[in-house]
């Protein structure tokens, strides 16, 4: 039999990228990077340009679509392999990312009558103007004590699909009913790519509170939230859900038209990023923490129980890799928050400074920042500039910076940032082990590891955990590619299981990032002084942030 390959699409925040991946060891022949042509829509939409509200972040389908078009010929084009060895098709996606569809699946946006309406369009994973419906959800769940509650941390977050779909409920009652499905967009473009129609387990799991074994929450509990949601589960949520690795269908001609495959290659149903970096870094056991570390961290994990953990995103049976209970935390800003210390408050001076060193403003405030030690700048931050989503699970949150002084540099506030967000991780792996989730090894996926090696140390020190990094750049693709795999099955090429592909295709890098034991003391103090202010401001002793945050929405009312 000749080689054979699969292909792995990411769907990331701003971009989707392919990588075309040998079956045979994982090497990655080719990749190609499509950014979507309209981004992140978080302030006027296409064509009216009409203004959009604070907190909301939508997308276009069509950018999705755009990635398959140009990506997918671009490694074929690269690679040079045959279409016909291509046997296997994955994709994994940001989640909750989801849109209302019509009967034939399409998306609302694409009609005339409702291209100008905001909610007819995706609503990323980002987009944070349900918070109201996700407080209200939260407050009817625990007042009728509703056990699935423990299994999202006790909070089921505004990112999420129920809260999303009921925000659109409330805003715009005609667009609601007009919608006959609410689809994950990673299972929307993977009805695209085969024809057909089914919910994956994960998301069907981490994102629409959906269990394996007692299903959707009662036709009661959506009735309390609102009684037009009563059928909600039946009608616009229906579909079977199915687990990971399931072959969805094959490419259909259109699909094969776009991309240079052929029909026979095997789409598997759809995935979520960091949900598919964790066979991408080769784990299939429980005791071994993967961060997938990007604008933000999802902070996965696989256990043998279901146990209750503060602020957890969700425990979901067979969520990640089937056999095991898979756990997720997250971040939900963390490198945005460099990103927007970089773009919006470095002053000129250093830019300048980086211009003439030939190297970017973030490579040159951690070169600056590298020369400090732990504690010698005074400063600690909360992480909370796109809320908290572990432990707090609370988007009006907000961040600080705490100690500044007339002297303070610009890199000494770029250190105590990437300082703030390794406590948030800490924060999270105490989370799980207090709760008897146990937490052996760290490994790190993502854009970040590979682009600051403070950023890796830091995190280290403040865990005092080594931490392995994974050897692929495009991880979460290349897990994507590896339940391709698995849905064209060994018969043709590929596994018949994503722990038999992982373990031949998965590979972590041989450098480690290793805790030094003088910075482990030091930052174990100033964690404390972080844990005490993250209570502080986090579990209502003082909310001013969200004062502050009714004060602002009211003048910008
Ligand atoms: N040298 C750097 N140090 C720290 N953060 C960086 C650096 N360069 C870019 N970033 C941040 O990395 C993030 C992008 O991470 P990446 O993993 O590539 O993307 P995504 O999360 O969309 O998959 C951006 O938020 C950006 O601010
Ligand atoms: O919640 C998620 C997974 O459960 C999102 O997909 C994730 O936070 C977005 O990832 P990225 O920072 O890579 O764009």
């Amino acid at each position: 039999m000749s080689k054979k390959y699969a292909i792995g699409i990411d769907y990331g925040t701003e971009s989707g990228r392919a990588v075309l991946v040998d079956l045979s060891n994982g090497a990655e022949i080719a990749d190609h990077v499509t950014p979507y042509p309209h981004g992140v829509i978080d302030e006027t939409l296409p064509g009216t340009g009409a203004k959009l509200e604070h907190d909301w972040a939508l997308q276009h389908p069509d950018d999705y679509l755009e990635v398959i078009r140009r990506s997918v010929p671009a490694v074929m084009k690269q690679s040079g392999v045959a279409p016909e060895d291509v046997i296997g098709l994955g994709i994994d996606f940001t989640a909750c990312t989801m849109l209302p569809v019509d009967e034939n699946g399409t998306p609302l946006c694409f009609l005339d009558e409702y291209k100008d309406h905001p909610h007819s369009w995706v609503k990323l994973w980002k987009h944070h103007a349900a918070q109201d419906e996700a407080d209200r959800l939260n407050e009817i769940a625990a007042q009728r004590g509703e056990k699935f509650l423990a299994r999202y941390g006790g909070k089921i977050s505004s990112e999420w699909m129920i809260a999303k779909v009921w925000q659109i409920l409330n805003e715009a009652p005609e667009l609601y009913d007009r919608a006959d499905l609410f689809m994950e967009a990673t299972d929307w473009v993977i009805s695209q790519l085969s024809g057909s129609f089914l919910r994956n387990s994960c998301t069907a799991g981490y994102k629409s509170i959906w269990h394996k074994q007692e299903g959707y929450p009662s036709k009661e509990f959506f009735k309390a939230l609102d009684p037009r949601l009563e059928q909600l589960t039946d009608t616009k949520l229906r579909g079977s859900i199915v687990p990971l690795g399931t072959k969805a269908g094959q490419l259909t001609p259109q699909m094969a038209e776009w991309t240079g495959l052929t029909t026979d290659t095997a789409v598997a149903v759809g995935n979520v990023d960091a949900h598919a970096a964790v066979p991408g870094v080769g784990v299939v056991e429980p005791g071994k923490l993967v961060m997938a570390m990007g604008t933000s961290i999802c902070h996965m994990l696989l256990g043998t129980e279901e146990k209750e953990v503060e602020g957890m995103c969700g425990v979901v049976e067979d969520g990640i890799i089937p056999g095991y209970l898979g756990y997720e935390a997250g971040q939900s800003a963390v490198g945005d928050i460099f990103a927007w210390y970089v773009e919006q408050a470095v002053p000129a001076y250093i830019e300048k400074e980086a211009e003439a060193a030939g190297v970017s403003v973030h490579e040159w405030l951690e070169k600056k920042a590298s020369a400090y030690k732990p504690g010698q700048s005074g400063l600690l931050a909360l992480d909370w500039w796109n809320g908290n989503r572990s432990v707090l699970v609370d988007t009006n949150l907000t961040g600080t910076i705490l100690g500044l002084t007339l002297l303070t540099k610009p890199e000494e506030i770029y250190r105590a940032l990437l300082e703030a967000t390794a406590f948030g991780t800490r924060k999270i792996i105490d989370a799980f082990q207090d709760n008897g989730v146990v937490v052996n090894e760290l490994y790190a996926c993502g854009g970040l590891p590979q682009k600051n090696r403070l950023l890796m140390q830091i995190y280290a020190d403040v865990t005092n955990k080594e931490i392995k990094i994974a050897d692929s750049k495009q991880t979460p693709a290349l897990g994507a590619a590896m339940f391709g795999a698995v849905a064209a099955g060994a018969e043709k090429g590929g596994y018949d299981s994503i722990v038999d592909a992982a373990r031949q295709m998965a590979r972590v890098r041989e450098e480690t990032f290793k805790p030094i034991p003088d910075n482990v003391k030091v930052y174990e103090q100033i964690y404390q002084e972080y844990c005490r202010l993250h209570d502080y401001y986090g579990r209502g002793e003082n909310d001013v942030m969200k004062r502050l945050k009714a004060i602002k929405e009211k003048a910008n009312a």
